[in-house]
């Protein structure tokens, strides 16, 4: 009998960066390196060539696929024999706390929403699903935000459900990082997009609701295409710890910042406490809950130590 190799097996096709921003083929670059700038996240650099080499490529991917979603949309629609409402095309970004899902999305958002055609793209994040601090405390999962227990599950497929139903200003709770809470009374109001982008830990996670025999959904269930953003643990831990330290000297200021309280202290201190935070929280949920989502993925993006994208792997159809 043939010896299979193990990485034949693999269900993902991997690609260096020069072999897949060749795949950028002619699309043309849409925003100036000042609008690449503007996007990344605090602690997360991202150059112009960087844009260019890999989510070009990727925003070509994914209006091959959008097209395809529309041209199976129309011949369902044909056998039904009636036209189903405005279905958006679903993409789900997870990965780490610090890994750098926010500046992906937003760079993905602004490319979509230039493609010809002008593409309505909205950004939603799990974090205004989570459980308001109250309901954390009481519960005594202040130190598992993130978990999966920690996310309002229910009303994060209801929010799913009304905008792959396309019904019109779906509303979604609000996080604020400053705070560390939900922001009460506040939401984002999401009004029949083109394309949703749907991030945050937990997005590829199975973790499902009380069955009792019904078919509850995935959170999956609603993507039509989703990518886990990867580095190694080690890498994360320091860019969680570097931006912990960053945020000490701004944003920890404001005296409405749950850790205003560390502004002040000594940088070995303040070191000690992002440490912890990592240890005894997100190093634990991205072991036991997010990286293990990562096969699920469509796409991986893996980062290297300093942020620069190394590796592209696609799921082989
Ligand atoms: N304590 C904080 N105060 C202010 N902003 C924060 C804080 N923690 C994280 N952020 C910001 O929130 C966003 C999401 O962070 P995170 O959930 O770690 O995901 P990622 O780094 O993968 O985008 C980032 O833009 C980050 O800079
Ligand atoms: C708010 C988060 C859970 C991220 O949520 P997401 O948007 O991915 O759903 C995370 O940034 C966080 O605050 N984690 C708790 C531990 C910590 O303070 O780092």
């Amino acid at each position: 009998m043939d010896q299979v190799s193990p990485s034949s097996l693999s269900p993902y096709r991997y690609f260096s960066v020069e072999e897949w921003s060749k795949l950028r083929a002619d699309t043309p670059m849409t925003l100036s390196a000042e609008e690449v700038h503007a996007l990344k996240s605090m602690n997360d650099p991202i150059s112009i060539s960087e844009a260019e080499a890999i989510y070009l490529p990727l925003s070509r991917l994914l209006s091959f696929h959008v097209e395809a979603k529309d041209k199976l949309y129309a011949v369902r629609s044909k056998f039904l024999g009636a036209k189903e409402g405005k279905m958006p095309f679903i993409i789900g970004i997870a990965g780490s706390v610090a890994v750098g899902k926010s500046t992906t999305a937003r760079i993905l958002t602004e490319l979509m929403a230039r493609w010809p055609g002008h593409p309505r793209v909205s950004l939603v994040t799990t974090d205004g699903f989570l459980y308001p601090n109250a309901v954390l405390a009481k519960e005594g999962m202040m130190e598992r935000k993130g978990f999966p227990e920690s996310y309002d599950v229910a009303t994060l497929l209801r929010f799913l459900s009304d905008i792959k139903a396309g019904k019109r200003k779906v509303r979604a709770p609000v996080y604020s990082h400053l705070t560390y809470d939900i922001v009460p009374g506040e939401t984002l109001i999401v009004d029949q997009p083109d394309i949703l982008i749907f991030e945050g830990l937990n997005v590829l996670q199975t973790r499902d609701l009380p069955r009792d025999g019904k078919e509850v959904p995935f959170v999956s269930d609603f993507f039509n295409f989703s990518i886990y953003i990867d580095a190694e643990d080690d890498v994360i831990r320091r860019w969680y710890i570097d931006r912990f330290m960053s945020l000490k000297g701004t944003r920890f200021t404001d005296p409405r910042s749950y850790f205003h309280r560390y502004a002040n202290i000594e940088d070995d201190e303040a070191r000690r406490v992002a440490e912890g935070l990592w240890e005894r929280i997100n190093l634990v949920n991205l072991d036991e809950n997010i990286r293990p989502t990562r096969p699920r993925a469509d796409l991986i993006i893996g980062k290297a130590g300093d942020h620069s994208v190394n590796e592209v792997a696609l799921r082989k159809l």
